[in-house]
């Protein structure tokens, strides 16, 4: 298990702002084998900060970093494959050849480099391209390299810096499904995104930062059982004022009124509803990441 604790950093302040950024205060969680962990929130949040300390490109004021129990070592860290934020290929190489060069790095014979590389090329669709250069790519096979990358040594864990960012369904798919094996397989894996309903679909669990803290942390279905049910009833063709007293929030696009509610008397809600006009939905709702999310960090 990666454990994450009490992370916190403080970025130096310049002449303007002596005191400096709190960027990270007391971030923490768990990511189990076999888990994905969907890191969610506002830009500027912190998610990067804490990737960027997970992998040892920055340091930490303090807390700690733990994998299978241990603090995280810099071997330990060889074998976990990060797409960063600021990707990092080189533009001239040939795909094969870079994938096939970062294998190499992470100590992989010619052989099992070379074959591992030709799987990934195969895997994430990039066989018509295997001898072009990266720069000469679009951005989506340039993130499908970014990924090869950060999959070729078969690491222990991922940590993936927004990686569907930019690319088309198509090519969130390849990678998601590239991902989901790999979790398959027992690999713990987090990455961030801005795209929740992608979160949600992929996730076992999720985290939602604000300000350098955790604001929410558990599985989507956890989540949403702490937010409760929303109650939901559209009517057509409602007489004005007929949701007058009754709780909630009603929204009004011509003639579809529709009301969301997590208070009141359901029946009572009904029989109004059916009064003002034709009741074409009624029916209690989960809400979404996405509401979850904006609660989280109101
Ligand atoms: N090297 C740095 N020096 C100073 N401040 C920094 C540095 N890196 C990040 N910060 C600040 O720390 C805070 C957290 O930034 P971080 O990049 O971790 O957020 P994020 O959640 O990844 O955002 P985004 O979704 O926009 O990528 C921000 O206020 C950012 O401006």
């Amino acid at each position: 298990m990666l454990e994450i604790s009490e992370l916190r950093k403080r970025f130096a302040g310049g002449p303007d702002s002596p005191e400096g950024k709190l960027a990270l205060d007391g971030i923490g969680f768990a990511v189990r084998p076999g888990e994905m962990y969907g890191f969610v929130g506002a830009n500027g949040a912190g998610k990067t900060t804490t990737m960027r300390i997970v992998m040892g490109v920055l340091q930490a004021d303090s807390g700690s970093v733990t994998w299978q129990g241990n603090p995280l070592t810099a071997a330990d860290r060889r074998r976990f494959g990060y797409m960063p934020e600021e990707r990092g290929l080189y533009q001239k190489m040939r795909v094969a050849e870079q994938i096939e060069y970062f294998g190499r790095l992470h100590g992989l014979s010619q052989a099992a480099a070379t074959k591992a590389t030709d799987d990934l090329i195969d895997r994430l669709g990039l066989g018509e391209r295997r001898s072009d250069a990266v720069e000469s790519l679009s951005l989506g096979n340039q993130q499908r390299v970014q990924l090869a990358v950060a999959l070729v040594h078969d690491p222990d864990v991922l940590i993936l810096d927004e990686p569907f960012s930019g690319l088309d369904p198509i090519a969130v798919d390849t990678l998601a499904t590239a991902l989901q094996e790999r979790c398959r397989g027992g690999v713990p894996v987090i990455f961030s995104s801005h795209q929740l309903d992608l979160v949600e679909r992929l996730c076992d669990s999720v985290g939602i930062v604000s300000a350098g803290r955790m604001v929410a942390s558990g599985t989507v279905g956890d989540l949403r059982a702490a937010e409760g049910r929303t109650l939901r009833v559209v009517v057509r063709e409602a007489a004005p004022g007929w949701a007058d007293g009754l709780p909630g929030r009603l929204t009004v696009r011509d003639d579809r009124h529709e009301l969301a509610t997590s208070t009141g008397d359901d029946q009572e809600i009904l029989r109004r509803a059916m009064k003002a006009g034709q009741v074409e939905h009624f029916g209690y709702e989960q809400p979404t990441l996405t509401e979850i999310f904006k609660e989280a960090v109101a």
